[in-house]
């Protein structure tokens, strides 16, 4: 029995370049010495992309079950048999489908506890949408599969980790979203997070405002000074170390963001529009507050580049890598703080 980390990668939209990035980051076998990757896919859409991408070399061990898996080879579980029409860079219906199949089969061994950590290959947040899958992302549905309370879209990568307090809401709906209670949460498991996932003993978080120049003393707004300032004094209080409300502009625009280790956005585009430029290709979308981990690049299905063989896989190889690292990391600081010493008081004068 190996004890290698057992890595599930749902293949995403099949008309897009998930199956690509996926076989490109497997591609050369020294990574296997890290973890055993089970992809929940099926062997002829895997040759397709193989082939529509001129990619020779490579092929995936067959199996039915996660325990059938050789730890020196790229493994690929048959979730379906029949044959399916791919149509690269198209959104269809077939695309949303086979994508569901794929992550929910995945998603079961997670949670059966058969696989350490699932990475998700892109899905198109459309044509996933039925009656088994109703939510606007990866990110809600591993929320409701796993009963966490709540969870925090973060992404990382080496100058930046930066998550979101509201994430897959329409824009206007945003303002009323910023409230003491969501953003204490979102900072609480940020702050979590760090610590745990990512080792950072004391961390230092910033905290974007909402509106323009954060709010200018109210003349362009009041959530921030009404708001989002009161709640930072209260997480200071209850120990998180954090700062702001800083005005998203210049924030990025004089990279303050490289003094802290973590910093919180108000919304989706203001964090991720700045994460994804610095991270430049490979940055990773890390689902913190879940039981279990959960990574997956930073972009989306790339059906204007599917099956061209442009798609960079760098992304994607860091997600596995970063959720590889993190279930380390919660391991072993299970082990460390497993036996903690009994707290004595020492005293000058004792025997
Ligand atoms: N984790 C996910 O499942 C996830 C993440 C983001 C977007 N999406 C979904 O993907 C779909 C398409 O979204 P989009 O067009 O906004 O974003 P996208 O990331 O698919 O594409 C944006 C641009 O980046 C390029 N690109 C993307 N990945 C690349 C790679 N690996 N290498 C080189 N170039 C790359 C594309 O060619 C395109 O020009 C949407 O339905 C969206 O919801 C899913
Ligand atoms: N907002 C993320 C991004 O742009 O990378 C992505 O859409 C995440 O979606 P999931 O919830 O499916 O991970």
């Amino acid at each position: 029995m190996s004890d290698k980390l057992k890595v599930g990668i749902s293949i995403g939209d099949i008309n897009g370049i998930g199956l690509e990035v996926i076989i490109k980051s497997l591609l050369d076998n020294r990574v296997l010495d890290f973890f055993t990757p089970i992809v929940y896919g099926n062997t002829k859409n895997a040759s397709f992309h193989r082939k529509a991408n001129n990619i020779n070399d490579f092929s995936f061990n067959v199996i039915n079950d996660v325990d059938q898996a050789n730890p020196k080879r790229p493994n690929l579980i048959n979730c379906w048999q029949e044959d399916v029409k791919i149509t690269l860079g198209e959104e269809n219906e077939i695309g949303g489908k086979y994508a569901f199949i794929s992550l929910e089969r995945a998603t079961e061994d997670l949670i059966a506890g058969k696989l350490d950590a699932l990475v998700t290959a892109p899905i198109n947040k459309h044509n996933i949408q039925s009656e088994n899958f109703n939510f606007p992302g990866h990110t809600e549905y591993l929320q409701s599969k796993t009963n966490a309370e709540d969870v925090l879209m973060f992404m990382v990568c080496d100058e930046l980790k930066i998550g979101v307090v509201t994430g897959h809401i329409p824009l206007n709906e945003v303002a009323g979203k910023i409230t003491e209670e969501a953003i204490l949460k979102k900072l609480r498991m940020m702050n979590e997070s760090l610590k745990r996932d990512f080792w950072i003993q004391k961390p230092k978080i910033a905290v974007l405002g909402l509106n323009p120049h954060a709010g200018d003393n109210g003349v362009i707004g009041t959530e921030d000074d009404a708001i989002i300032a009161p709640t930072l004094e209260k997480a200071n209080q209850e120990g998180i170390f954090c700062f702001g409300p800083y005005p998203a502009d210049g924030f990025f625009a004089g990279d303050a963001y490289k003094k802290f280790d973590g910093v919180l956005a108000m919304y989706h585009d203001q964090g991720l529009i700045p994460f994804k430029h610095i991270a430049s290709r490979k940055g990773v979308n890390y689902t913190a507050g879940l039981p279990i981990v959960r990574t997956s690049p930073d972009h989306g299905t790339g059906y204007d580049i599917a099956g061209k063989n442009l798609a960079s896989h760098e992304s994607f190889l860091e997600a596995i890598f970063t959720a590889v690292h993190i279930v380390n990391n919660r391991r072993e600081q299970a082990e460390l703080s497993e036996n903690p010493l009994a707290f004595r008081k020492l005293s000058k004068d004792r025997d």
